[in-house]
């Protein structure tokens, strides 16, 4: 059987591109290839919102790992990706926001000043896949299938965070950080679907809530892995005639390709089909058909550090629902889930703050530019990142308060926590992702080279320092009784600095593998996704983006999916 289009990978952004593909082009067969499972509508640790991180290390994990980090005492880091039909969105933890609009107009700007892509245009794009419920004032699309709204039930010293940011001068902003603006302290959105029957709120994504959209020409094939894109022998440009999946089957793509595996994968299918740098491509035995030195590069990612403070006893955490899960207040917790009624497995992360360095104080913000800039960035990512560093809308910090133990030592066994996790939003290491040899089965080597620049671990110790400012300051201060992570014991900058090398942690949100530059400054794809030296396969996923955003990235892979639909559908 033959296709128009292949798309390998129905995750995220794949299931939404193929949705909006199958119903602008209905006369024309369209394939995804999913290498993982389609889980069972009642598989509750990708259902039930509050059992968000119980399918990390399951089956619906690849469950890779970054090479040794050097910079972090040489510790390996997970790197968990769906490998599921709807992907990382499947596997997520329900975080639903938005960048600073400078963010998205920056990908126009760096490819070329097109105006393909922008805040304008991803926000319309963002928009129409959103369907929320509720009334906050803020941007949210009402008719777009993935569903959002409030958590209906928040423990109730969260009601601490937004006061004690206050305090410190941090604005409020309620309802105003979807739009562009999201420098602030807010309570924001989740992806959570509130009213299916009969009444259970549960995990809204692509599996879910696109693919059902789907036109009857598309066809969805699970549990089978592509191995590498076919060309036509020497096509020039490059011409894919389809895939072959790892047991040698061909399958013909009459129109395009569509590369859609993630950006830890993508990449790597570029390379097993002959594109990529030359030397990664010879020491694999594999022909190098099209160079292409970024293939792989440019990896950035989220760090991420833990405070944790032990709840005085009148509170209680979401704890016993995670780390005590077949305890009575979890059993019940969950009979109430199932009967459809409010419950604490209803319930994912609210509370959230971005900030910029100013709004700690000026030091932080002098001392962190300076380390920004020395030696001066030059090459088009960094130099985008320093003037990031000076637009007061551009936040470079983001801190939640999580209501349960997230720390980087073991849960001590009792009690009831409450986490402030700080990530820097635009760290300056950037890593590679590459294949080792030319076998499908071999895990990529994942280098995220992270703390390898300075900048990066000073501004982690910036954002864990202030999460332990704003802990001691009231109201949050009367909700907690110890500091568990990092420890009172940690005080001066070489103890602060031993304590982020070894419990940095990441935020699942590696971008920018194929990026969306021009090819001299390391671009893979150009701006309407097509990768360079090919007339017809295109990458639209995550690993296209080529500044990592200040925010969680999922909003950013629907957005990306639904213009690529755009371009895709408007060339057909
Ligand atoms: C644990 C975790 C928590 C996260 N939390 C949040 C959050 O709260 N909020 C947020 O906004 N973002 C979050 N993210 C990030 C976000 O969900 C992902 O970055 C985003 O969903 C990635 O979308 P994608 O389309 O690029 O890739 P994916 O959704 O990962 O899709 C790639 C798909 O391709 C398939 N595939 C790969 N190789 C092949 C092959 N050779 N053949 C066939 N299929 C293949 C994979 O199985 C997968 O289904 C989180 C991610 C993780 C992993």
């Amino acid at each position: 059987k033959e296709y128009d289009y292949i798309i390998v990978g129905g995750g995220t952004a794949g299931l939404a591109l193929a949705t909006r593909l199958s119903t602008s082009l209905p006369e024309s067969p369209i394939l995804v290839i999913e290498a993982g499972p389609a889980a069972a509508v009642d598989e509750l640790r990708i259902t039930v919102p509050g059992f968000r991180g119980s399918g990390l290390g399951s089956i619906y994990d690849w469950n890779f790992t970054t090479t040794a980090q050097p910079h972090i005492a040489n510790r390996t880091i997970d790197v968990n990706r769906g490998k599921v039909l709807g992907g990382s969105s499947a596997l997520n933890y329900l975080c639903y926001d938005r960048a600073a609009a400078a963010e998205y107009d920056a990908w126009g700007s760096l490819i070329n000043n097109t105006d393909r892509w922008n805040w304008d245009v991803m926000l319309s794009a963002m928009l129409k896949s959103e369907n929320f419920t509720g009334e906050d004032g803020d941007k949210h699309g009402r008719t777009g299938p993935i569903r959002t709204t409030y958590n209906r039930k928040v423990p109730e010293f969260l009601s601490t965070w937004k006061p004690s940011l206050n305090k410190l001068g941090v604005p409020i902003n309620d309802g105003a950080s979807l739009g562009g603006k999201p420098v602030g302290v807010m309570y924001q959105p989740t992806n959570i679907n509130p009213n299916p029957e009969p009444g259970r709120w549960t995990r809204s994504n692509s599996a879910t809530d696109y693919l059902p959209l789907a036109g009857s020409n598309l066809e969805v094939r699970t549990n089978t892995r592509v191995a590498k894109v076919d060309f036509i022998p020497g096509s020039q440009p490059l011409l894919a005639s389809g895939v072959v999946l790892e047991d040698g089957t061909k399958i013909t793509a009459r129109k395009e390709v569509i590369l859609s595996a993630g950006a830890v994968q993508s990449p790597g299918l570029l390379e097993l089909s002959g594109i990529g740098q030359p030397a990664v491509l010879n020491a694999a035995n594999i022909t190098v058909l099209r160079a292409l030195p970024g293939v792989g590069e440019n990896y950035q990612d989220h760090i991420r550090l833990s405070n944790v403070y032990r709840l005085k006893d009148n509170y209680s955490s979401f704890d016993p629902m995670i780390y005590d899960n077949t305890g009575s207040i979890a059993t019940e917790q969950l009979r109430l889930w199932l009967a459809g009624k409010p419950s604490w497995y209803d319930y994912t992360s609210t509370a959230y703050a971005f900030l910029n360095w100013d709004l700690i104080n000026t030091t932080t913000q002098s001392t962190l530019a300076h380390l920004a800039s020395h030696p001066s960035p030059t090459h088009a990512v960094d130099i985008q990142k320093s003037k990031f560093l000076t637009d007061p809308s551009v936040p470079q910090l983001e801190i939640i308060m999580e209501s349960n133990f997230v720390g980087a030592t073991p849960y001590p066994g009792t009690g009831n926590f409450v986490t402030l996790i700080s990530s820097v939003m635009h760290p300056l290491s950037r890593g590679s992702v590459h294949i080792s040899n030319s076998s499908i089965h071999s895990p990529p080597l994942i280098n995220p080279s992270y703390l390898s620049h300075p900048y990066d671990i000073q501004a982690l110790i910036a954002g864990a320092k202030y999460a332990r400012r704003i802990a001691h300051t009231k109201p949050l201060s009367d909700i907690w009784t110890q500091e568990v992570e990092p420890g009172q014991k940690i005080e001066t900058d070489a103890e602060w600095e031993a304590f982020a090398r070894s419990a940095m942690g990441s935020f699942f949100h590696p971008v920018g593998t194929c990026a969306m530059l021009p090819e001299k400054e390391g671009g893979v794809v150009d701006a309407e996704l097509k990768v360079y030296g090919t007339s017809n396969v295109r990458v639209v996923d995550c690993s296209v983006i080529p500044v990592l955003l200040s925010a969680h990235i999922q909003t950013a892979a629907y957005g990306i999916a639904e213009v690529a639909a755009g371009v895709i559908a408007g060339r057909a």
